[in-house]
């Protein structure tokens, strides 16, 4: 990427902390404040708490039905929690819906891959651009100024989004014949057409082979460097510990353990959650 027009469009805020000051005097973006989520009999959440701080990558770790994705639900209002509230920016958002928490700031992708297949690479992000769009039906039917300029800014910033997850080249295909690391690509375009100060990404190197891993480290990495806060849900440890600034680790819907990288990886709570041995034995 060159250093000038070839910048993505990312929320300029203040450049990117470094990793060692978190999360001492550092400003909360999202705070998870005692939530319970319960499934009928489930308990998918029990009060669970953390904060993410403003500009960190913090990592979302644990088990098979964890809750990990239950939690990015909660935050993203697919799911309302039982107890307990979200706030993001200061501002409570449990209970609105999920185009408010977007219009907010946060955005995601998805464990499973949802692209609109038909559609090429440039109109998938050109759809997360429209959702800050301000043409009123009126403007876009008559075709007003104001319609075209919007349209044509757009398309240059899905370009550009394109070109920061390296599938420019690819723009014009339709996303069900990119490669799956491309199509995983460009639903973090998508994200990112959104402005968002916050981006959750839930297990975006599923199906990755090792190289593939690398450059989206160095993506994630990227995307930080652009002032965008990052929540990180995977599976991958090695990944996870060399990309986040810290950890959350659920276990059966409770967090575990929170720290460093280094710390929650010699945590004993975790060993055993991990190695499925009892508490005692770890
Ligand atoms: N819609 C739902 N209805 C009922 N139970 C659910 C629902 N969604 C999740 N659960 C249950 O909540 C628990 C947590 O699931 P969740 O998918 O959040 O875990 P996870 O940590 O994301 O797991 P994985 O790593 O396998 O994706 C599991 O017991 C799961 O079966």
């Amino acid at each position: 990427m060159s250093e000038t027009e070839q910048k993505p469009t990312v929320p300029a805020q203040a450049s990117a902390p470094a990793a060692e000051n978190l999360p001492a005097g550092r400003e909360p973006l999202l705070e998870v404040d005692h939530v319970t989520l319960r499934f009928g009999g489930v308990v998918a959440l029990n009060d669970v708490d953390f904060t993410l701080y403003k500009g960190e990558i913090l990592g979302l770790i644990g088990p098979n039905g964890a809750g990990k994705t239950t939690c990015f639900n909660a935050m993203t209002g697919i799911y309302q929690p039982t107890e307990g509230e979200i706030r993001f920016r200061g501002q409570r958002i449990t209970g609105k819906k999920r185009h408010q928490i977007t219009q907010m700031g946060m955005a995601r992708t998805f464990q499973n891959i949802r692209l609109f297949p038909e559609m090429t690479a440039l109109e998938n992000v050109q759809v997360g651009a429209d959702a800050h769009h301000k043409t009123s039906v009126v403007s876009a039917l008559f075709r007003l100024p104001r319609h075209w300029r919007e349209e044509r800014d757009g398309i240059e910033k899905a370009e550009r989004l394109l070109d920061f997850v390296g599938i420019r080249h690819r723009m014009h295909e339709t996303a069900r014949n990119l490669s799956y690391g491309e199509q995983r690509r460009l639903e973090i375009a998508r994200a990112l057409a959104t402005d968002p100060v916050l981006l959750c990404l839930d297990e975006p190197a599923a199906g990755f082979n090792p190289a593939e891993k690398e450059d989206l480290l160095q993506l994630i990495r990227q995307i930080r460097d652009q002032g965008v806060t990052v929540l990180l849900i995977e599976h991958d440890m090695r990944l996870v510990m060399g990309v986040t600034d810290r950890l959350v680790v659920l276990e059966f819907g409770k967090k575990i353990a929170e720290g460093l990288p280094a710390e929650v990886r010699e945590d004993h709570r975790v060993i055993a959650a991990y190695l499925g041995v009892p508490d005692d034995a770890a």
